[in-house]
């Protein structure tokens, strides 16, 4: 049996990508460390997250490759989703990815005490109860509890699904809401639209994607249109869900100053991710939340400095990479009294649309507003042989660079493989790789990372600034 204390150096609250990264780093720095964990170990990312969205985005792959296979003389029924299948797999690759992650046994090795009875709360600015009773004090605590999503407050609200629950839909819906079109939102409209449902997307930004590079949202705004999507960005609001005759949804908006309403089979609402603090007894500590997030500086540190916050609880970067970094950096904090900070402005992330989307660093107007004179250079994937070759002629790379080509600021990509060439111009990034160095990298034909050295070129070929 486990011998708990009443007293830790570190106490991690939340044992999702945050607070595992920050408890094994904290004991690897020889501190005394408890988890406190209410649901299962893993967070958000593995259980209801990345993992599953990407476990839907590779089967709604597979039946768009599965309806063109006669192009290629492959000739098969038209397929279907078994939803119930649908639903098995994603579980049971959510289940395998858990069993590699093995969170539990590492923090065992590690000597880090894992309790999971219920949620945790502040009694004071060192002392957290949990719903057992148990209290356990401790001389740094890290808020890594993440967050949740957003229901408007609108009348209704409660028929709609959240993403979380998605796949706790009885059957495929065969028209679906999605509202809200940021990176969650945008997949869910991929995944049902390559299901067969008719898909409408609704959001109040004018454009999809909205803190995006403004070419990807176009391009996969543009794909959306042209894959028969309802796109309505710039909305004015959601007015209410209300039950139908037919046992639908009665959605209804405001758009160009109109009303509007439409009948759907489910209403997706992913509109936002608060962080998880309405029941945490923030007050009770003196930690503040602004705007549905806990405020940290750039060491992590809250108004409390004995009290981090951390991951998707500080509202910032909302990535698994970014929530990694930001525990290991908050524990050197916490453990050694150090102010390491992390590399923001290296996070590439992306999503799984049709096409694929996917950005690191500054989007072009944000490098324009610090330098008009920088310098920009977009190579489409119709140039691109491989791309050609599978018939992936839809996307691009934009490359951004200082005026003096020796940094680059900025890459978003749209098309296939818009991740994994994100990633490799990520690595130049971090190695501080200029222009020319990247230009006379040889990639291997044919590559969808050959866009990456064309790229490269196109941004030489550009004349100087004025
Ligand atoms: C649908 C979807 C898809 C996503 N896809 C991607 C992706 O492809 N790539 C990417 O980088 N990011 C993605 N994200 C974002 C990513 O999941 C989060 O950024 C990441 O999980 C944040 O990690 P975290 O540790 O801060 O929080 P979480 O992973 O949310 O973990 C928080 C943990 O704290 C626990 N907890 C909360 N409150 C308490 C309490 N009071 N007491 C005890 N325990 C508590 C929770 O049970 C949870 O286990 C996606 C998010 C969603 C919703
Ligand atoms: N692949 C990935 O990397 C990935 C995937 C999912 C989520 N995430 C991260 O998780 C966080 C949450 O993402 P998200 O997409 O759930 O939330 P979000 O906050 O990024 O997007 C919510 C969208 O809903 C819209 N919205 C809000 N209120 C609305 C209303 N009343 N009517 C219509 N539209 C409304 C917003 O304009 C916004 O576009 C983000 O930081 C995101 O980057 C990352």
């Amino acid at each position: 049996m486990t011998d708990y204390r009443d007293h830790y150096d570190v106490a991690v609250i939340g044992a999702g990508p945050a607070g595992t990264a920050a408890a094994l780093r904290a004991a690897e720095l020889g501190a005394s460390v408890v988890v406190l964990e209410a649901e299962r170990v893993g967070g958000t990312c593995v259980n209801t997250g990345c993992v599953p969205t990407r476990v839907l985005a590779k089967t709604a792959r597979l039946i768009r490759e599965t309806r063109n296979a006669d192009v290629y003389g492959v000739e098969v029924a038209a397929p279907t989703i078994d939803w119930a299948t649908t639903v098995a797999r994603v579980r049971q690759r959510v289940d395998r990815v858990r069993s590699i992650k093995r969170e539990a046994e590492r923090f065992a090795e590690a000597g880090i005490h894992l309790i999971h009875e219920g949620r945790a709360r502040f009694a004071d600015d060192s002392t957290l109860v949990l719903d057992s009773g148990r209290r356990i004090t401790a001389s740094s605590i890290l808020i890594c509890v993440g967050g949740h999503s957003r229901r408007l407050p609108i009348p209704g609200a409660e028929l709609a699904t959240v993403p979380e629950h998605v796949l706790d839909l009885p059957s495929l819906p065969r028209r679906v809401a999605v509202i809200g079109a940021g990176n969650t939102g945008a997949q869910l409209v991929t995944v049902f639209s390559s299901f067969g449902s008719e898909v409408t997307v609704l959001d109040l930004a004018p454009r999809v994607l909205m803190p995006s590079d403004p070419s990807v949202s176009e391009a996969v705004a543009s794909a959306f249109v042209a894959q028969r999507i309802d796109v309505r960005t710039g909305i004015d609001g959601v007015d209410s869900l209300a039950r139908a005759s037919d046992g639908g949804i009665t959605l209804t908006w405001r758009e160009a100053g109109a009303a509007r309403s439409s009948e759907f089979d489910a209403v997706i609402m992913a509109t936002g991710w608060p962080a998880d603090v309405e029941d945490l007894g923030l007050e009770k500590a003196g930690v503040e939340v602004v705007r549905s997030a806990i405020p940290a500086d750039a060491y992590f540190r809250t108004a409390v400095p004995h009290i981090f916050a951390v991951g998707d609880a500080n509202g910032r970067d909302m990535l698994v990479q970014a929530a990694q970094f930001e525990g290991e950096a908050a524990a050197e904090n916490a453990v050694l009294g150090a102010n390491r900070r992390t590399p923001h402005h290296l996070l590439p992330a992306g999503g799984f649309t049709d096409p694929d989307y996917a950005g690191v660093g500054l989007t072009e107007p944000e490098a324009r507003e610090r330098d008009i004179t920088c310098v920009v250079a977009t190579v489409q994937f119709s140039a691109v042989d491989r791309a050609v070759i599978d018939d992936r002629e839809t996307g691009f790379l934009k490359l951004i660079a200082d005026p003096r080509r020796e940094l680059i600021l900025g890459a978003h990509a749209v098309g296939e493989n818009a991740i994994e060439v994100i990633q490799s111009v990520t690595t130049a990034m971090a190695a501080g790789v200029d222009v020319s160095t990247l230009a006379n990298v040889r990639f291997a034909y044919p590559t969808y990372s050959a866009v990456i050295g064309m790229a490269a070129r196109a941004l030489l070929r550009q004349a100087p600034p004025a």
